[in-house]
């Protein structure tokens, strides 16, 4: 699920109001997703998406992401635009809560992407690169090397509960990331979770991007090993060449890798693994009782690291050169 606060109608109807968006014909709470609170709002003119922000999202990093869309979206990307009410504010409190209205994007969502989607997405990400160039704002990556270490001491020996010795493992990988970590990488905005529920198509047309609750400043190549991970593993954890190659070249159909990127790639790949390993591991070992929502599965990042960590030169994900 994701609707962990609940909001009563009159404040509802209330907030709204405000936007100018017609009258609530319909609301509906959406199940998926795991940070936040989303309602689909069906008004007399048109869907939108209502998120309530829990306390994951800092609020003080709010006008970041609500900029950051509107940039995006003036840029000519797909993605959420964010509604201003009548005061020209886009963030309003509801039932105790940061909240937004955004417009409602066409599309669906794959589960199991092809070498197409592979493709679409990595010509996406690429995009999404260059919309966010000139973009004023910052925001450092609350998730990158410095912040790896602090989630693996919140899980300690529990780590072991999950998996014989993974406790071990992931101290030595933030060890070695730590002491190597590419620095100077070309960089800018990034999206940092563009995993297959983040992405629509219309008959495998990429067709928008959503959930920017992550995105930051951070190397533009890291983003791609995010995706790397996210759209070209197998259910077995087998790495798929073909999707990996799609994904590049989709990528590289609009922005060229620097040479420092390509040999970066790999290690990259680990890091990005092990970031999703330790903050699934937090989760699951932190699921609050009595909540619905389901942990993601730490493990499989825990094998797809492994795969990393056997990997030295580009080309073993699919770089033609
Ligand atoms: N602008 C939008 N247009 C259409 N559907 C949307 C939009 N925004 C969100 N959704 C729907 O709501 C669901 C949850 O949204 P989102 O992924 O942003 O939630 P979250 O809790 O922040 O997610 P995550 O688990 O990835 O952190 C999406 O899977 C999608 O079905
Ligand atoms: N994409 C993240 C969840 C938070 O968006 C994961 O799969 O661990």
């Amino acid at each position: 699920m994701a609707v962990y606060t609940e909001v009563p109608d009159d404040e509802l109807a209330a907030f709204v109001a405000r936007y100018g968006i017609g009258d609530l014909l319909a609301v509906k709470g959406i199940a998926e997703g795991v940070s936040n609170s989303n309602f689909l709002l069906h008004t007399t003119q048109a869907f939108f998406i209502l998120t309530l922000y829990e306390e994951r999202v800092d609020a003080g990093d709010l006008p970041f992401f609500i900029g950051l869309m509107e940039h995006l979206a003036r840029r000519g990307l797909i993605c959420p635009l964010p509604v201003k009410d009548r005061d020209g504010q886009a963030v309003g409190q509801l039932a105790g809560r940061p909240a937004a209205i955004v417009t409602f994007l066409d599309g669906i969502s794959v589960r199991r992407p092809n070498v197409t989607h592979c493709a679409e997405v990595g010509r996406g990400l690429a995009l999404l690169h260059q919309a966010g160039a000139d973009f004023g704002m910052e925001r450092v990556n609350s998730l990158a090397v410095p912040g790896w270490r602090p989630l693996a001491e919140q899980a300690g020996a529990a780590a072991d509960t999950v998996s014989p010795g993974l406790g071990r493992r992931v101290m030595a990988e933030i060890e070695a990331h730590e002491r190597s970590w590419p620095q100077d990488l070309p960089r800018g905005v990034i999206h940092a979770d563009l995993f297959p529920n983040n992405v629509f198509f219309i008959k495998d047309r990429l067709s928008g991007l959503i959930d920017f609750y992550f995105a930051c400043t951070d190397a533009f190549a890291y983003d791609l090993a995010i995706c790397l991970n996210s759209w070209c593993f197998e259910a077995d954890a087998s790495f798929n060449l073909t999707k990996g190659q799609a994904l590049l070249a989709g990528y590289e159909s609009v922005r060229t890798l620097t040479p420092a990127e390509v040999g970066a790639l790999p290690q990259l790949c680990r890091g990005s693994a092990l970031r999703f390993l330790v903050t699934r591991l937090v989760d699951w070992l932190n699921v609050p009782p009595g909540a619905l929502v389901k942990p993601l599965d730490p493990l499989e990042y825990d094998r797809k690291l492994a795969f990393h960590q056997r990997v030295t030169d580009a080309r073993d994900y699919g770089l033609k050169r």
